[in-house]
């Protein structure tokens, strides 16, 4: 019965009970997650009496109007919690800036080194003082937020914003920000979604201890690792209780990784957007199953996508056909793989051999579940698995890659895998998108699907691709990064502004779909960008061989132009010949 399992969090302000929902139901805001963002003028306690007075003068029945005033009278904008705060660690010139040859690209990464500036955030010591006025979560040290209506850190946005962190050469905020996220670990065990109280149900993609390799790399601090191995051990386990399960695959048990969710109610932030969602359903018990799969798949990042909709066995449906709980996704299990692989290393440097050999075999098993269960020579990559038909999800996604990148199968095979996933490049005709690689092949409306784009995603493939070091890997991994790198660059162009997500199918095309509008910033987005210049500065230019990329048909706008039409055209095409349409 999950209507007995926790809220998301205690406070009757921000994560539950009569007040939040009469005011998220009320709409006031376009963005459900502006009311939760706000501040109480007073103690929770006269905050809910003032409530209560409110209801009782109006019978219980107040209008938007009475409501509206109500908030007015009881609540401080969005953002109150943040004093100004400028990196004393920022500088204008970074070193990898010398690596960009094209003087275009040279100056758009200076730009987005300044975008640190805009970026920072550093909360009030008002917060550390009376944290129950705030739904932030206290954190000692300054941090970079992706942007918009993100206002606070996010755990897997994180890793990528570090990585352009280090590229910026901005060490203190980088260490600042991991030493956040431990110190988070420490308080509550676990590393939740975002820096908020709404979010400490559940976490977000694994990536602390991938974290910290990223600070090793740049400064190689054994001392620092000695210190916070403990943390690390903490949240390795986290995912190793709460998120795994055992499948029965051909005669052998398997412990695979999931997303999962163990509270009751709407998510917080969007809750008018869930409730209205949930009522397709007709009993509590109905309504709680569809909040915990929209909190499943807000934990795994792609929220929302239909990866995660099983309807007949297909991808197909809305999201009252949610079903992140039943799949075991490939990204997560590759992620937790190399976690492991790490966290082997780590104690090996530490002389810990007993939690080494721990480590070597957690990594030992999740290679072989990985290969045994995801991995399909026929296909050529890696899939998710559907636990209610105990089929494999045979449709395009960019983590069906992911263990390339996370490096979770057998090396002494490397040609084998490459060589297939490359075949399954061609096959699924990634080389049609102008905009970079979308996220899934089904147009939904939801925003991690097609024809969206992601960053982190991008990311993943390419890195994937690079690192392996096979020709025909590492040429696709240079054309895709090159199209990443100059559609972010058109939209620069147009809007000197950074996406959350762009537009796979148009060169310069913007993001869209989903509960909320594309936001601007944007930590991930320039990360990875940074990083594609650092490793590819050297032979991106803004312009391809036949003029400027500008020319060359880019479509500006959210709208889906002409080039647009003729991909989607295209995609069709290249999904019945990877055998993905339904
Ligand atoms: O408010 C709706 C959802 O917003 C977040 O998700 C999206 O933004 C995050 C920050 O960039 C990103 O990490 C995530 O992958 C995006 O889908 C939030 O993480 C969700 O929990 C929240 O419900």
């Amino acid at each position: 019965d999950r209507s007995k399992l926790p809220p998301a969090c205690d406070s009757m302000i921000y994560c539950h009970g009569p007040l939040l929902n009469t005011v998220q139901m009320a709409g006031l805001y376009n963005d459900s997650k502006t009311f939760v963002d706000m501040k109480i003028k007073m103690s929770p306690k006269i905050t809910l009496e003032h409530f209560y007075d409110m209801m009782s003068r109006t019978d219980s029945n107040p209008t938007k109007a009475d409501i509206q005033e109500f908030v007015n009278q009881n609540f401080d904008p969005e953002g109150s919690e943040f004093e100004d705060w400028r990196p004393s660690d920022w500088k204008h010139n970074p070193g990898f800036l010398a690596k960009i040859k094209d003087p275009l690209l040279h100056k758009w990464a200076s730009a987005l080194n300044d975008l640190w500036l805009d970026l920072g955030r550093k909360m009030k010591e008002a917060v550390k003082e009376s944290p129950d006025l705030y739904s932030i979560i206290y954190v000692e040290q300054p941090f970079i937020v992706p942007g918009g209506r993100f206002r606070e850190f996010y755990y897997w946005d994180s890793y990528w914003i570090i990585k352009g962190l280090l590229l910026s050469e901005m060490r203190t905020t980088a260490k600042g920000m991991v030493n956040n996220l431990l110190s988070i670990v420490d308080r509550y065990g676990f590393i939740p979604n975002g820096g908020r109280i709404y979010y400490l149900m559940r976490s977000q993609p694994p990536l602390l201890i991938p974290m910290v390799q990223l600070l090793m790399e740049d400064t190689d601090d054994l001392e620092y690792l000695r210190e916070h191995i403990h943390t690390l051990d903490k949240e390795f386990d986290y995912w190793m209780t709460n998120h795994t399960i055992e499948v029965n695959h051909e005669g052998k048990k398997l412990k695979m990784a999931m997303y999962m969710d163990n509270s009751q109610g709407p998510r917080p932030e969007s809750y008018k957007e869930d409730v209205d969602c949930a009522r397709h359903f007709d009993t509590t018990e109905k309504k709680e199953e569809l909040y915990a799969e929209l909190k499943a798949a807000a934990e795994s990042g792609w929220d929302f996508s239909s990866r995660w909709f099983i309807l007949n066995g297909t991808n197909k449906g809305n999201l009252t056909n949610l079903k992140v709980r039943s799949i075991i996704p490939v990204d997560l299990n590759a992620i937790l793989c190399w976690n492991a692989q790490l966290m082997m290393e780590y104690h090996t440097r530490l002389q810990n051999e007993e939690k080494a050999s721990y480590y070597r075999r957690i990594h030992d098993d999740f290679m072989e579940a990985i290969e045994e269960l995801l991995w399909h020579e026929d296909v050529g990559v890696w899939l998710d698995y559907s636990l209610e038909s105990s089929r494999r999800r045979d449709y395009f996604y960019p983590s069906n890659l992911s263990p390339l990148w996370a490096g979770s199968y057998d090396k002494a095979r490397k040609d084998y895998f490459v060589n297939r996933v490359v075949n399954y490049l061609d096959k699924v005709k990634m080389d049609i998108f102008e905009g970079g690689i979308p996220t899934t092949f089904e147009h939904t409306g939801e925003q991690w699907d097609y024809p969206n784009a992601w960053p982190p995603l991008q990311y993943i493939v390419i890195m994937g691709l690079a690192n392996t070091g096979h020709p025909e890997a590492m040429r696709y991994a240079t054309e895709l990064a090159t199209k990443w790198v100059r559609s972010n660059f058109e939209v620069w162009k147009q809007k000197a502004a950074m996406l959350e997500k762009y537009d796979a199918t148009i060169l310069g095309g913007l993001g869209g779909g989903g509960e909320y509008v594309v936001q601007t910033g944007f930590g991930w987005s320039n990360g990875v960008v940074m990083s594609l210049l650092n490793r590819y500065g050297d032979v991106i230019s803004a312009a391809d061989n036949f003029g400027t990329a500008a020319e060359s048909g880019a479509v500006y706008g959210a709208g889906v132009g002409a080039g647009g039409v003729v991909t989607a055209l295209l995609v069709v095409l290249a999904s019945l010949a990877a055998g993905t349409l339904g």
